[in-house]
């Protein structure tokens, strides 16, 4: 009988510019959890990165967890869960929608669920709210989707990505909730068709590997990164000396406060040494593209 489980899961940037609530990409740095069965619930935080005050009750990870459970009418087992994480919280590194996942598994690996990954996708982006960094997180890789009227998520997953990212993490965090109330609720007809030709322009690039394009279409969202940039602490400073170093381009990652640059592999480690001291109250680093999404390695 199995009685540990090891789950980690990939945050993942969102967005790309005007990919907005639909392009996800999975990136190299972790959430993970040991969950082991015992009489009672208890979370055990082991890094800086996890909320400091809660309760059992309101951990997304429980409350995840014990949604997920009944709605396959089945009881959750209580678990011991400690937790790591590398993704710093409300800094649009998608550390909601990695605890979402996570939480999902939990559920799906303690009651033996056997849940697909589709429906650990579906699941995990009806509860977000939004496939992009949801569908990343379960995957791996560029992740690209949208929910048809009745319901059904479509997604196309890109696990081979060619380019090299540079995160600027300020010491701030923003709320997605505050980043979405800043939103228009309505967009004029042209102005959405332009917003949407240019969503287009940045998959068509992404997926033929011209990223060149891919950087120049980051910088040319319509549908959010205009009503954000104000949220965004050094925005336009950041995007204006990124391309001034080498980058294709630089855009919010997810609703932000981070910001992320798109490279060429040669180009990433010379950049960010560069951008270290230019902005000396970020930690701005190298992430690879995690190609694997969820794992998960039982004892
Ligand atoms: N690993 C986690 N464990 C428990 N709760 C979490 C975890 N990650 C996020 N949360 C909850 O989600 C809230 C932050 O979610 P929010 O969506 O604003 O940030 P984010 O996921 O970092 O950003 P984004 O979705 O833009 O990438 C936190 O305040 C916390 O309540
Ligand atoms: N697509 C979402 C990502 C953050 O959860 C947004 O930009 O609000």
């Amino acid at each position: 009988m199995i009685t540990k489980w090891s789950i980690s899961v990939p945050g993942s940037t969102a967005n790309l510019g005007p990919g907005f609530d639909s392009i996800g990409l999975a990136l190299g740095l972790y959430l993970t959890l040991e969950v082991t069965l015992q009489d009672n619930w208890e979370f055990e935080h082991r890094s800086d990165h996890l909320p400091v005050k809660f309760t059992v009750e309101d951990h997304l990870v429980y409350k995840v967890a014990t949604e997920t459970a009944e709605r396959y009418s089945v009881q959750l087992p209580a678990c011991k869960v400690v937790m790591e994480s590398e993704l710093p919280l409300a800094r649009g590194l998608g550390s909601s929608a990695s605890a979402i996942v996570a939480g999902i598994e939990i559920a799906n690996q303690v009651c033996n669920l056997q849940l697909s990954i589709e429906d650990r996708c579906r699941l995990a982006s009806k509860i977000e709210g939004h496939p992009d960094n949801a569908a990343a997180s379960v995957y791996g890789g560029l992740t690209i989707a949208s929910t048809l009227p009745n319901g059904h998520l479509e997604m196309i997953n890109d696990r081979d990505v060619d380019a090299a990212f540079a995160v600027f993490i300020p010491n701030v965090e923003l709320k997605t909730e505050e980043a979405r109330k800043v939103l228009p609720s309505n967009y004029d007809k042209a102005y959405a068709v332009h917003a949407s030709a240019n969503a287009n322009m940045l998959t068509a690039s992404l997926l033929i590997k011209d990223y060149e394009r891919a950087g120049i279409f980051m910088e040319h969202d319509l549908f959010h990164e205009p009503f954000r940039a104000n949220l965004i602490p050094n925005y336009h400073e950041i995007r204006q000396t990124a391309k001034d170093a080498g980058a294709y381009g630089t855009a919010i990652s997810g609703a932000g406060p981070t910001v992320i640059s798109l490279l060429s592999k040669d180009r990433i480690d010379a950049f960010v040494e560069k951008m270290k001291p230019l902005f000396p109250n970020y930690d701005i680093k190298a992430v690879h593209v995690d190609t694997k999404g969820i794992q998960v390695t039982t004892a």
